[in-house]
């Protein structure tokens, strides 16, 4: 299903899902505090780039099992973020990814790691 209200990103993804990039510039109503990125949007950020690693090393859709985040420095709104994810663990059921948010001049906004479980065909967004 398309889904207008999501955040768009076009992940770039290499070596089968080893390595994914994500560019994001969420927009002023996503703040929490004054200016300040509400938490829920980075750890969604996070947990959209940990789980296309998984989904790029299964192969098949997957969810996030897991996530744990590190909020380290605020994140201010409209402008752009740099969302990058590294695979760290494969077995057979679950792979376990590290992600990190910065900003252009290389400022760490948040970290997290995850893991992520494929899940059946049905799982995948369908058109209405
Ligand atoms: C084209 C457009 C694309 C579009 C792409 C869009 C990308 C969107 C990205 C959004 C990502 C999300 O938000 S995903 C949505 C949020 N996540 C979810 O809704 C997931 C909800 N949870 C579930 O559905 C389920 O709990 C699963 C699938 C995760 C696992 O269920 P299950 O398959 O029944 O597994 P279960 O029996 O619990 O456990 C099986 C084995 O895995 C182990 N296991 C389970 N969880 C863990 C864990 N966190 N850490 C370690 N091990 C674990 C168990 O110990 C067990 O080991 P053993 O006993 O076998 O040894």
């Amino acid at each position: 299903m398309e889904n207008p209200f999501g955040f768009q990103v076009k992940p770039e993804i290499k070596n089968g899902g080893e390595f994914v990039y994500i560019e994001c510039t969420p927009a002023e109503h996503l703040q929490g505090w004054a200016n300040i990125l509400h938490g829920g949007i980075l750890s969604t950020l996070l947990d959209e780039a940990i789980t296309y690693v998984g989904i790029s090393t299964f192969n098949q859709p997957a969810v996030t099992a897991q996530l744990e985040v590190r909020f380290r420095n605020p994140a201010p709104t409209c402008v752009k973020l740099h969302v990058c994810a590294e695979r760290i663990k494969v077995s057979k059921r679950l792979v376990e990814a590290k992600a990190a948010v910065t900003l252009g001049d290389g400022t760490l906004i948040a970290t997290g790691t995850g893991k992520v479980m494929p899940v059946s065909e049905s799982f995948a967004p369908k058109s209405p």
